[in-house]
């Protein structure tokens, strides 16, 4: 039963992802390519679609280094944004999406590129199988928080006085978990967040605070993949 209900999420997250790309990337377009698991999904599509010799002269910018090794190893031309500041669209994962489209991100810890790639993308379509939609962002999911290690405890307590319980990042060998800019990670359960601004605009206010994964008001789509199949809606006006 547990193998089902992973394969059919598995199953969705490609089917999002294989529509999203099929539908807003376009020839010539430079585009920012997303992180984590979903996001993966997407950037296979891009190759499998170049190997059919369409979308051959769409370039992306990679949101991790992770994602930048997926993309190198499938012969994706890859750009970076100090050569296009601006990108056509990105197409990017999230770990939990409101019905207005607000989203969380940074799961797999690459939430700052993922950020400035999205506010520098006129479109972003999120892609999501139907487990990440939530009423409220913070229900299923912590915040991560991505800090400076200078002073990380400080960033600790300053966060757990905004309510939230703070669990630092390891990785499986119990080291501190590292983002692509070596910094760390914390991931800040509030529950559901009933002002997200409010919390947003504190932790922005903060020095030693990076960035954290509330992506508010980035994403222009959502793609989402379920058992009633793919359903595209754009951000409530
Ligand atoms: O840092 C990681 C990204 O924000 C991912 O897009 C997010 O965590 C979703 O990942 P996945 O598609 O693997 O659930």
């Amino acid at each position: 039963m547990e193998h089902d209900s992973a394969s059919r999420t598995e199953h969705d997250k490609r089917a999002a992802a294989e529509a999203a790309v099929d539908r807003f990337f376009l020839p010539g377009m430079c585009v920012g390519l997303g992180s984590g698991s979903t996001a993966a999904f997407a950037v296979r599509r891009l190759a499998a679609l170049r190997e059919q010799g369409r979308l051959l002269d769409v370039s992306g910018v990679p949101t991790s280094r992770a994602t930048e090794a997926l993309a190198r190893e499938l012969g994706i031309p890859l750009i970076t944004l100090d050569e296009h500041p601006t990108l056509d669209v990105t197409i990017d994962g999230a770990d939990e999406v409101a019905p207005d489209l607000s989203v969380i991100k940074g799961g797999g810890g690459a939430l700052l590129r993922e950020k400035i790639v999205a506010q520098a993308s006129r479109r972003v379509v999120i892609i999501a199988d139907v487990t990440k939609l939530s009423p409220r962002l913070g229900t299923h999911w912590p915040v991560p928080v991505e800090v400076l290690p200078f002073g990380w405890r400080s960033q600790q307590q300053f966060l757990e006085s905004l309510g939230a319980r703070v669990v630092p990042r390891v990785r499986e060998n119990g080291m501190p978990y590292l983002t692509d800019q070596g910094n760390r990670v914390l991931d800040c359960a509030w529950g559901p967040i009933d002002a997200p601004d409010a919390l947003a605009s504190r932790m922005a206010a903060r020095a030693g605070i990076v960035e954290h994964g509330l992506f508010l008001r980035e994403a222009t789509d959502l793609v989402v993949a379920g058992p009633r199949g793919v359903e595209h809606r754009a951000r409530p006006s």
